[in-house]
């Protein structure tokens, strides 16, 4: 309180931040990206040769808010790309204080008819793509000195299974697993690790699963998600990106220094813990 009995604002100036979100070219990453440049970081955004484009546009959009960005194409389902992304990030941007791993793919299959295929290219890309990033970020901060924040992507379902999701599913039990388990090991040099998990996003992840669930049930477009919407969640719309990066805004700030090994349910009130 100043001394004339108003209050003042609080302002806070953290210095020079650098974060990565990986799968930022669109969708919940894009958000994540934005919002933390927003904070202040200056971020370099990653994902596959195909959104080469979405990751030149999320660049300029960063730089139009007034902080530096920076581009790299690689596939987090790849060790040594992942250790290339975090280099180059390094050389381009500073010292790495956050990781967000956010990148995954879904697919929409019956348990039964799931292919050795499927199910290894779910784990390659939400397992061992967290894990990529995970460990290289690890090893970074370690050398850094720093400590520093590691974030992933996991979701509801890593809670509760979907029906027709239960790779998708299980490899979100695996992110929030691994972030318990790093938690516990990074701990010592001062790095938390935290999870975020989505309900039901309004991105091109769930257009897909919309459409291919409407296959099924003989639904038009748009008509699955908006039955889950309305029957699941109490808050009554679908999210956006942008509540999700809100939260992701809190694990990457000091805010959340004494948090680590959650996984924070982000999802209006779906499922209650
Ligand atoms: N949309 C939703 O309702 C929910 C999404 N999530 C999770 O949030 C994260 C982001 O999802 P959305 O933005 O909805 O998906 P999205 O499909 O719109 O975006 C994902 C991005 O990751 C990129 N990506 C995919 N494979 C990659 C790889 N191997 N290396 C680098 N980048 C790769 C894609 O190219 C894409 O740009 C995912 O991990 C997803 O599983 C979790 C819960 C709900
Ligand atoms: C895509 C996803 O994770 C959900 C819960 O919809």
């Amino acid at each position: 309180m100043a001394s004339n009995g108003k209050s003042t604002a609080v302002t806070r100036d953290y210095g020079k931040r650098t974060a990565i979100v990986t799968g930022s070219a669109r969708g919940i990453g894009k958000a994540i990206a934005i919002r933390l440049a927003e904070d202040g970081f200056d971020v370099c955004i990653n994902d596959i040769a195909a959104n080469k484009a979405g990751i030149e546009e999320v660049v300029k959009e960063i730089e139009a808010l007034g902080r530096s960005a920076y581009g790299h194409v690689a596939d987090v389902s790849i060790r040594s790309e992942v250790e290339a992304l975090i280099e180059a990030s390094v050389q381009n941007l500073g010292n790495l204080d956050v990781m967000v791993a956010n990148a995954g793919i879904a697919q929409v299959k019956a348990l039964l008819d799931l292919s050795d295929e499927d199910v290894r290219r779910m784990f390659d890309v939400n397992v061992l793509g967290v894990f990529n990033c995970y460990s290289a970020a690890a090893k970074q901060m370690i050398k850094q000195g720093g400590g520093g924040k590691i974030i992933g992507a996991a979701s509801i379902v890593a809670f509760k299974p979907f029906a027709l999701l239960s790779h998708y599913s299980a490899s979100k039990f695996a992110v929030r697993g691994f972030t318990q388990a790093f938690a516990m090991e990074l701990a010592e040099h001062k790095i938390t690790v935290n999870g975020y998990a989505p309900g039901i996003v309004g991105t091109a992840m769930w257009d897909l699963i919309d459409e291919e669930l409407g296959k099924k049930n003989g639904s038009n477009k748009g008509e699955t998600i908006k039955k889950y919407s309305d029957d699941l969640i109490a808050l009554g719309r679908t999210s956006v990106p942008e509540d999700v990066a809100k939260c992701v805004s809190y694990l990457a700030s000091p805010d959340s220094d004494y948090m680590t090994g959650q996984t924070l349910v982000i999802d209006g009130g779906i499922v209650f813990n």
